[in-house]
């Protein structure tokens, strides 16, 4: 057996808290070879419902849970940390769009991007999934001067799965025999994702599929989606975005499938022409628990007009935050 790593999880009492804790320390998200230690944080007036699910994990019995502390600090909860998930923030209700949730959010990644940078490895990896993701990330990583600031990352693996599921919809196979597919930008209603070097069942997607639906139809619903959940649930997508940062978080400690990439927002280096620092989703092949970005994909008109529309809001949600970079 290995030595337990650390992980840390804001909004733990929360929806996505509740479909994630579990899987986690099931081994999902780190192997079935890794045991784990949950450091969960939220605040104060949320311990009590907190300790239910400790209680729960408890009886869960679960061979690679190695320990579970809980905190209305945040120093305390990633005091070591390997991994951090950063959930804990407020979810949008119905006519709102993610960035609303600037103002409301911008202030908890600020603070958690210090206590990481006094509290946590210097190795720690983090996956910000609190709206708005890419600029909470942001945030973070400019509150946390000393740690690596490839390491903070934000979630598009929910759009990159609502894509496949869409694709796998419409042509009749399999999710798994989907390659190639990338969501570029913002996790937001300007999110692009792009069919133009995917293959499904191995034939180019762009032979298989009219480009009218691609445009009229898959790109609207797949950036509508989570709004499309809201309108459904009365309540935001909890279970499949705590399956998607699990899918992030393993896929970026075990690596992506041999010939696979995904999608993850990280913090760009000007490849395709993306502002260097933005925190932008780029197709990433991961190995050895880093990632690369997939380089010297061709890039048509229509690619690089939506890429470069997210990549403008992006900015925009930038400077409405500056002051909080310091
Ligand atoms: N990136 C993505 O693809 C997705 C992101 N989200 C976002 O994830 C976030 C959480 O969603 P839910 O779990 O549904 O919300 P929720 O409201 O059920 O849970 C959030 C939890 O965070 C806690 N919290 C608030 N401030 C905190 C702080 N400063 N420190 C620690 N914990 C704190 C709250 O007490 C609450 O228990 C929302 O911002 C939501 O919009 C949701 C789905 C997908
Ligand atoms: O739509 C929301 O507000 C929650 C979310 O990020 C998603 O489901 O993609």
């Amino acid at each position: 057996m290995k030595a337990p790593v650390r992980v840390s999880v804001t909004g733990a009492a929360g929806q996505i808290g509740y479909s994630l804790l579990f899987r986690i320390a099931a081994g999902e998200m780190l192997g079935p070879d890794q045991p784990v230690v949950l450091q969960l944080l939220e605040i104060p007036e949320a311990q009590e419902p907190l300790q239910g699910v400790v209680m729960e994990l408890e009886d869960c019995a679960f061979p690679l849970l190695a320990g579970v502390t809980t905190s209305d600090r945040a120093e305390e909860a990633f005091a070591d940390a390997d991994y951090v998930l950063l959930v804990g923030a407020k979810p949008r209700g119905p006519g709102m769009e993610r960035k609303d949730l600037l103002e409301a959010n911008a202030a908890i990644f600020s603070a958690q991007g210090q206590a990481l940078n006094q509290a946590a490895r210097p190795s720690v990896k983090v996956l910000a999934v609190g709206n708005p993701a890419n600029t909470n990330a942001l945030i973070a990583q400019h509150n946390a001067p000393d740690l690596d600031p490839r390491h903070f990352t934000a979630m598009t693996r929910l759009d990159h799965n609502r894509a496949l599921a869409q694709l796998a919809n419409r042509v009749g196979c399999h999710t798994r025999e989907i390659r190639g597919l990338t969501v570029w930008g913002n996790h937001s209603a300007t999110q692009y994702p792009d069919i133009s070097h995917c293959e499904i069942q191995g034939r180019p997607a762009p032979e298989l599929l009219e480009t009218e639906w691609v445009r009229e139809t898959f790109i609207p619903t797949v950036q509508q989606r989570g709004a499309a959940i809201i309108k459904a649930r009365g309540a935001s997508s909890a279970a499949s975005a705590a399956s998607a940062a699990i899918d992030h978080m393993r896929d970026w400690a075990l690596g992506t499938p041999e010939g696979a990439w995904t999608s993850m927002a990280v913090p760009s280096d000007g490849s395709y022409g993306i502002d260097a620092g933005l925190i932008y989703s780029f197709p990433v092949r991961c190995s050895g628990g880093d990632y690369r970005l997939v380089e010297g994909l061709a890039i048509d008109d229509f690619s690089r007009e939506r890429m470069e529309a997210t990549a403008a809001e992006l900015r925009e949600e930038r400077d409405a935050i500056r002051h909080l970079l310091p």
